[in-house]
C-alpha cells in the first residue's frame, strides 16, 4: 500500500531531462499510481527518455501543449487528474536572452493555464517546479536563501520562472489550490540535452570541439544528480505540506573552469596532465577541489590550452547561488550521489549515446559559443 495507489497525476514536461527522471521513478515504483505525461516534444526532448517505462499499463503519453486551454481542461477531466507535477517549461537561459517571448508563454501563461484548470476541476496536489535562479545571485560570503528570501531574478528565464510562482501562490492563497513549490540547484545526468554546460562540454570534447567558456570561468554552480532531485519530488509528492515552498539544494559547488579541467581529465583527453604536485597520479584521480585550488593560484592544466576557449560572456551571468536546504532535510531527503560518482555514470551515458539519443543537427545547433538559433524569433509578437 502506498500513498499514491489510486492516483492519477498529469506530469507536464516529461519528455524533457528532469521530468523523465521522475516519471519513470513513480511509474516503475508505484504500479498502482497512473501517470499521464504530457509534453510538447520541443528541441530538447526525446521520446527516448520515456523509453525504459514504454508498455507500462499505469504510463500513457499525450503530446500536447500546456499553453492550449481546452486541451489541459479536456485532459483533466477525462483522466480524472488529482494531482499535476509541472517541470514543463523553456528551461535553457542562454536562449532567454534572445527569444524570452517564448519563456512567457510556456513559463508564465502555460503556468497559468494550468492552475486556472486545477482550481476548475478542484485538483488534490499542484506540485510547481521551480528554480534557485529566482533567488538572484548569491555572493560569496552572503548568507544562504532559505525559502522566504525575496526573489531577485537577474535574468529572462528566470523572471519568467519568479512570475509564475507568484500565479503559484497566488492560487494557494485566493482559491486554497494546494499547491508545493520546489526551487532546486542545477541538475545533472543522463538525458540531458547538451545545451547545459555539462552534457555540452562532455559531448563537445568527444565531438572533437572545445569547450566555450562564458566570460573567465570564475562564475560557479551547485551540482545535483537526476536520482537525487527525482528522490526529492517523490518524497513531496508523498509528504510535502500544500502552501510550503521547499529548496533541494548540494553541497557540490563548481566553477566553470574547474569543471571543464575535471572533465578535460575524466576524459583523458590528449596531451593533457595536471601540473605539480598532481603530475604523477592517474588523471582521473585528481580531485576536483584540487582543480579548484589550481583557478585559485593561476596553474592550468598541462594542454588545456588545445581544448578550452574563452569566449564572450552572457548579458548577465548570475555568479553562483547558494541556497539552504535544511528544510527538505528535515522532510527526510538528502543527496546520496557523489560529484565524482555522478560524473562518472554521466559520461558513460553520453559516451554512449551523445549523437544518437538527439537528431544529428539539432545537436550540432547546441555545441557552440553560444545558442545561435535564439536569434530567430527575435523581436517576434507573442501569440497568447
Ligand atoms: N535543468 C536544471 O538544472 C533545472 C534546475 C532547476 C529547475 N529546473 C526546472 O525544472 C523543469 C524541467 O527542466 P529540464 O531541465 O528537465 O528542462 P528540459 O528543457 O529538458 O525539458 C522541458 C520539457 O518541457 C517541454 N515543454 C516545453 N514547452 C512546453 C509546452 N508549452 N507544452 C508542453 N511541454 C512543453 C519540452 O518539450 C521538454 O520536454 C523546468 O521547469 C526548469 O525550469 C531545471
Ligand atoms: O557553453 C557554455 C555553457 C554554459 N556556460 C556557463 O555555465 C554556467 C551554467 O550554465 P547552464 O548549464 O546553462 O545552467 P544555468 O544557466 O545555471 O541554468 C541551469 O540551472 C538552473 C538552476 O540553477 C535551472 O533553473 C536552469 O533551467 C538550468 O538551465 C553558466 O555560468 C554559463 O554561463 C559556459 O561557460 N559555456
Amino acid at each position: 500500500m502506498s500513498t499514491l495507489d489510486g492516483s492519477n497525476i498529469l506530469l507536464t514536461g516529461g519528455a524533457g531531462f528532469i521530468g523523465s527522471h521522475v516519471v519513470t521513478l513513480i511509474v516503475q515504483q508505484f504500479p498502482n499510481c497512473k501517470v499521464y505525461t504530457m509534453d510538447k516534444i520541443d528541441y530538447c526532448s526525446s521520446s527516448l527518455n520515456l523509453e525504459s517505462i514504454q508498455g507500462y499499463p499505469n504510463h500513457h503519453f499525450i503530446k500536447g501543449d500546456i499553453t492550449s486551454a481546452d486541451f489541459v481542461n479536456y485532459i483533466l477531466v477525462e483522466h480524472k487528474i488529482d494531482t499535476i507535477m509541472h517541470f514543463a517549461a523553456q528551461s535553457h537561459v542562454d536562449n532567454s536572452f534572445g527569444d524570452s517571448f517564448e519563456f512567457t508563454r510556456t513559463n508564465v501563461f502555460g503556468t497559468h493555464v494550468l492552475l486556472e484548470a486545477a482550481r476548475l476541476n478542484k485538483i488534490k496536489r499542484f506540485i510547481h517546479v521551480s528554480t534557485d535562479e529566482v533567488y538572484g545571485e548569491v555572493p560569496a560570503g552572503r548568507p544562504h536563501c532559505n525559502e522566504e528570501t525575496i526573489l531577485a531574478p537577474t535574468n529572462p528565464y528566470a523572471a519568467t520562472k519568479a512570475a509564475a510562482e507568484s500565479l503559484v501562490m497566488a492560487y494557494f492563497k485566493s482559491f486554497k489550490l494546494p499547491v508545493i513549490i520546489t526551487r532546486s540547484n542545477n541538475i545533472y545526468g543522463s538525458h540531458q540535452y547538451p545545451e547545459k554546460i555539462i552534457p555540452k562540454f562532455i559531448s563537445s570534447l568527444l565531438a572533437g570541439k572545445k569547450c566555450y567558456i562564458h566570460g573567465n570561468g570564475e562564475n560557479s554552480r551547485h551540482y545535483l544528480y537526476a536520482s537525487d532531485v527525482a528522490a526529492a519530488m517523490v518524497l513531496i509528492l508523498q509528504k510535502g505540506v500544500p502552501g510550503e515552498i521547499y529548496n533541494i539544494g548540494s553541497e557540490n559547488e563548481v566553477s566553470n573552469l574547474q569543471l571543464a579541467r575535471y572533465l578535460l581529465l575524466q576524459l583523458q583527453m590528449e596531451g593533457v596532465s595536471p601540473p605539480e604536485p598532481y603530475a604523477h597520479m592517474d588523471p582521473k584521480l585528481v580531485p576536483i577541489s584540487a582543480l579548484g585550488d589550481l583557478t585559485k593560484k593561476g596553474l592550468r592544466l598541462k594542454g588545456e590550452e588545445s581544448y578550452i576557449l574563452f569566449v564572450q560572456d552572457r548579458p548577465f551571468n548570475d555568479k553562483r547561488y547558494a541556497i539552504d536546504s535544511s528544510k527538505i532535510h528535515a522532510l527526510g531527503w538528502q543527496p546520496k550521489v557523489s560529484f565524482e560518482d555522478g560524473i562518472k555514470h554521466t559520461i558513460a551515458w553520453y559516451r554512449q549515446h551523445w549523437n544518437t539519443w538527439w537528431a544529428e543537427d539539432v545537436v550540432a545547433t547546441s555545441l557552440v559559443p553560444h545558442p545561435d538559433k535564439v536569434i530567430l524569433r527575435r523581436g517576434s509578437a507573442p501569440s497568447l
